[in-house]
Order: C-alpha cells, then structure tokens, then sequence
C-alpha cells in the first residue's frame, strides 16, 4: 500500500520526449506539450527519461529541459531522470538534482557494466543514501543488461528513500510479487503491460506512447483504478494498435513523428537515433479511437 510519507505515484506519467530544431532544444515546443498533456489529465511528468532521449543530452541541457517542464506542470509533480556508469559522477548528480523540487529521481542500473545483485544493491543503497528525493528504481534490463532480482528489490524497498519501481523487468511473477508485497509502488514501463499491471493491483503508467491519446490513456487507468475492467478494455482495445505502432521502431522516433504530425514540434532526434520511417508514421496517424463520450462523468467519478 502508498504510505502517506511518499509522494503518489499513482496515475498515468508522461516521460516527456526532448523537442529539437536544428539540434537545439526547442523549449517553446517543450512547454506547449507539457502544458497540453497537463490539460489532458496526467498526473506527472518524467523528465530526461530514456523517452526523452536523455543519453543524448548534456547536463546542462537536461537542467534547461527540467526547467521548462517544472515551469510548464502548473505544480503536477516532476521526476527527472538519473542515469550513469559512474558511481562518483552519479552520486554529484544525484547531490545537486537535491536542490530542485522533485517529486523523485528515476534511476536505473548502472549500463554496460552487468554488476553482481551484490554490486546493484550497493549502487542503488548509495544513490538512494546520497539523495534528498525518493528514489524509483528504473528496472529495464533490455537496456542496462543488468536484471535486478525481486531479492535484491526487497532488500531496496526497505531504504525508507526507495519508494517506487517503473517495471519493464519483463517477468511477470516478480511484477505480481512486488504487488503483493506493497512496499513499492509498482509502475507499468512497458506500455503493453498496462493493462495488466493495473489489474493485478499496481499503481500507475509512464508510458511514451500516451503524448498521443492522452485522455484516453488517462481514462483507461482511471476506469482500471476504480476497477471498472470492462470499461476499460474497450479503451485498452483500440489503444493497442496505437501502442505497437509506437513501438515498431525505436522510441521515440515513431511517437516524434506522430507529435510532427500533428504540428505540435519537429520529429528530429539526436544521433544515433534516426527518424521512423513514414510508413510507421502513416500507420499510427490512420489510428482513429472511439470518442470518450464518458469522459465527464470519469473527471467527475
Ligand atoms: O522514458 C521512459 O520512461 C520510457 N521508456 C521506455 C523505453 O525504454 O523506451 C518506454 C516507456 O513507454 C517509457
């Protein structure tokens, strides 16, 4: 269960892509898009995530990136991403993200390296030591190539910082064991496993593929929430289609050339990652879902 000591993480997340023009960070269009999610009903915004290609940004663009998005969330809560290889540079990171009003710091394994459980421990209980915000573990071994074990996240759930995981673990029986256990909140990372990270009790979404369909990604946990399932597979159905088609190339380029689309930001992205293709671009824009004629009476419930 959440205990009033941590922030809520409930709710669906934007981990929000990085606008560019002409391979600058475009802030305007950052602003208008956190602004825009905001009215659609989100509840927080991830920052610098692997979304928004924070591999690919210095420092001190990621802080002007942070600004932006603080600025434009109209006080919905923030996290910002944290990620390195280095213990030292991390542990700088982490101690000077302390001075900025976050509602957490979502960090994941240490890449490349393929610590042993004992060295993730030590990683993550260092960080998490370091830190003045809460910490959600970012378990994504397909990115990292280290697989956090549940043994290893229980013994991290009881650093009274560590409050929350963003699952794309891929294994089902530890997402359903961390459920149980309620020590952490227990976030959906993979946009298909939202559904059912919802229904078997977890708490929430940070989902790329909702800058599109926002209203409908947010009544589709708010219906899971309340336990409405059958109401919310006939949003989850439709909304499928929308998330392979964001996925079929490498995020976020597909959801950056839907937001080009719309004419909301440029699709461009930072080497090495390449625009989608137009035929992934077509696909997803072809992508109509039903009208949420419901969607007052969800605000309302
Ligand atoms: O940036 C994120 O946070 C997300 N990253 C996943 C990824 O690794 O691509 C996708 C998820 O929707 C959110």
């Amino acid at each position: 269960m959440h205990s009033t000591d941590h922030p809520d993480f409930s709710g669906l997340w934007i981990p929000l892509v990085t606008p560019f023009h002409e391979n600058a960070v475009d802030h305007n269009a950052l602003h208008t898009l956190t602004t825009r999610m905001r009215q659609a009903g989100v509840s927080g915004f991830c920052a610098c995530g692997s979304t928004g290609e924070a591999a690919a940004l210095s420092h001190e663009e990621e802080n002007a990136v942070l600004a932006t998005v603080l600025h434009a969330s109209g006080g919905l809560p923030v996290m910002m991403g944290a990620a390195d290889c280095h213990l030292g540079r991390m542990l700088d990171r982490v101690r000077e993200l302390g001075r900025q009003p976050l509602a957490a710091l979502l960090v994941p394994a240490p890449t490349y390296i393929r610590p042993s459980q004992q060295g993730l421990l030590d990683w993550f209980t260092r960080i998490a030591d370091a830190s003045t915000h809460p910490i959600v573990i970012y378990d994504i071994p397909y990115r990292t190539g280290a697989t956090i074990e549940l043994a290893t996240l229980r013994t991290l759930a009881r650093h009274p910082n560590i409050v929350a995981i963003k699952d794309c673990g891929g294994d089902a029986a530890k997402t359903q064991a961390l459920i149980d256990d309620g020590a952490l909140q227990v976030l959906a990372g993979e946009d298909v496993q939202i559904f059912s990270n919802l229904a078997l009790g977890g708490h929430g979404a940070i989902a790329a593929s909702a800058h599109a369909h926002t209203e409908h990604f947010v009544a589709l946990l708010r219906l899971l929430a309340s336990g409405d399932l059958a109401s919310a597979r006939a949003i989850w159905a439709p909304l499928q289609q929308h998330i392979r088609g964001s996925f079929a190339e490498p995020n976020p380029a597909p959801i950056k050339g839907w937001l080009a689309r719309q004419g909301w930001m440029s699709a461009e992205l930072r080497a090495p990652m390449m625009p989608a293709s137009e035929a992934v671009i077509d696909q997803l824009c072809a992508i109509q879902l039903p009208e949420l004629p419901t969607m007052q009476a969800l605000r309302a419930a």
